[in-house]
């Protein structure tokens, strides 16, 4: 933390509307436990010029990496990122030092005329560019007895929206909590269930992020961080790390807690991998005392990991472009 108690903290972020609203509250949140200001330091990376599609530039990474090299380079004290936007290895000159509570984790779907998923007409056409929905879209509309196509689409909020709104598409679907973040979450037509979409890992859930050798500021940033949130996050994300899959593969994974009567006593963790068309998918769920450290949440992950590899998760993760 730079050591001036009269100098501003520094946020790296994102411009995006979505990355400055999810700063702008971890800031005000860090400004009240620290006595401190905090100032927002707009970064822009690879993800937000590129015009590829995730699936081809590959993912993992692109949307953290500036935001990394300014913390690294001294130039921000520390960055806020979506979690499921955050590969599954961690540097080990960086440290999360806190995931605060995580919002909805669940899929929405944005629809012409108010339309939920199953009042979708057999060939809707729904645009997304995440092989994880497309996947577990056509494999819950087969399961409704219809046929969808998907179309590849990226950009912001905005954009994704507007497809629906200009006709072009019937749908499009978005995380519900980048909706809620940015006061929009109104405009979801449908919230699907868990049960027929599994959310990326970490979906819902933000990182904040510093120098591991700033311990001063890591303290202070510990007062956000959720514990349930930390092992649900951890759990999935020692998932999708054991598939050896990145945040672009057909992977969803979530992690709630269960309880008996008031007391919370288990952590359930399920996770899918399907081919992009929704035919096949691996789907399993497990369960275990809920996690007390960081290698327990890990074994969850990899144990519900080697269970879906045996029944031959990795042959059903190599298509990955649209
Ligand atoms: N990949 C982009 C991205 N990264 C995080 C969110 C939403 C917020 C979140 O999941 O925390 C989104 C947009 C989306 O998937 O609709």
């Amino acid at each position: 933390m730079n050591p001036r108690l009269d100098q501003p903290l520094r946020l790296g972020t994102r411009r995006s509307k979505l990355a400055m609203s999810q700063s702008g509250h971890v800031a005000e949140a860090v400004r009240a436990i620290t006595g401190r200001p905090v100032e927002l330091v707009e970064i822009t990376t690879y993800g937000d010029v590129s015009r590829e599609s995730l699936s081809q530039i590959g993912g993992t990474g692109v949307f953290v990496t500036a935001l990394r090299e300014a913390l690294v380079r001294g130039e921000v004290d520390f960055a806020v990122h979506s979690l499921k936007d955050l590969p599954t290895t961690q540097p080990d000159d960086l440290v999360i030092a806190a995931m605060p509570q995580r919002e909805d984790p669940r899929d929405a779907l944005v629809a012409r005329d108010g339309l939920t998923f199953e009042q979708l007409p057999d060939g809707a056409r729904i645009g997304t560019g995440s092989p994880r929905r497309r996947s577990q879209l056509h494999a819950y509309a087969k399961s409704l007895g219809k046929v969808i196509e998907t179309v590849a689409i990226r950009g912001n909020v905005d954009t994704r929206i507007g497809f629906v709104r200009n006709g072009e598409l019937d749908a499009v679907v978005l995380a519900a909590a980048g909706l809620n973040r940015i006061g929009r979450g109104d405009e979801a037509t449908d919230l699907i269930s868990v049960d027929n979409m599994l959310p990326a890992p970490g979906q819902g859930a933000l990182a904040v992020e510093c120098l591991a050798s700033d311990t001063d500021l890591i303290s202070a940033l510990a007062e956000l961080d959720d514990p349930y949130t930390r092992a649900a996050v951890t759990a999935e994300r020692a998932l999708l790390g054991a598939l050896e899959a990145g945040c672009s593969a057909p992977v969803g994974a979530l992690a709630d807690l269960l309880a008996d009567g008031q007391i919370v006593n288990e952590m359930r963790l399920r996770g899918v991998v399907g081919t992009l068309d929704g035919s096949t998918l691996v789907q399993l769920s497990t369960t275990g005392p809920v996690p007390q450290s960081y290698d327990e949440a890990m074994a969850l992950g990899r144990e519900l990991a080697d269970e879906m590899l045996a029944k031959g998760a990795a042959g059903l993760m190599g298509e990955r472009s649209l």
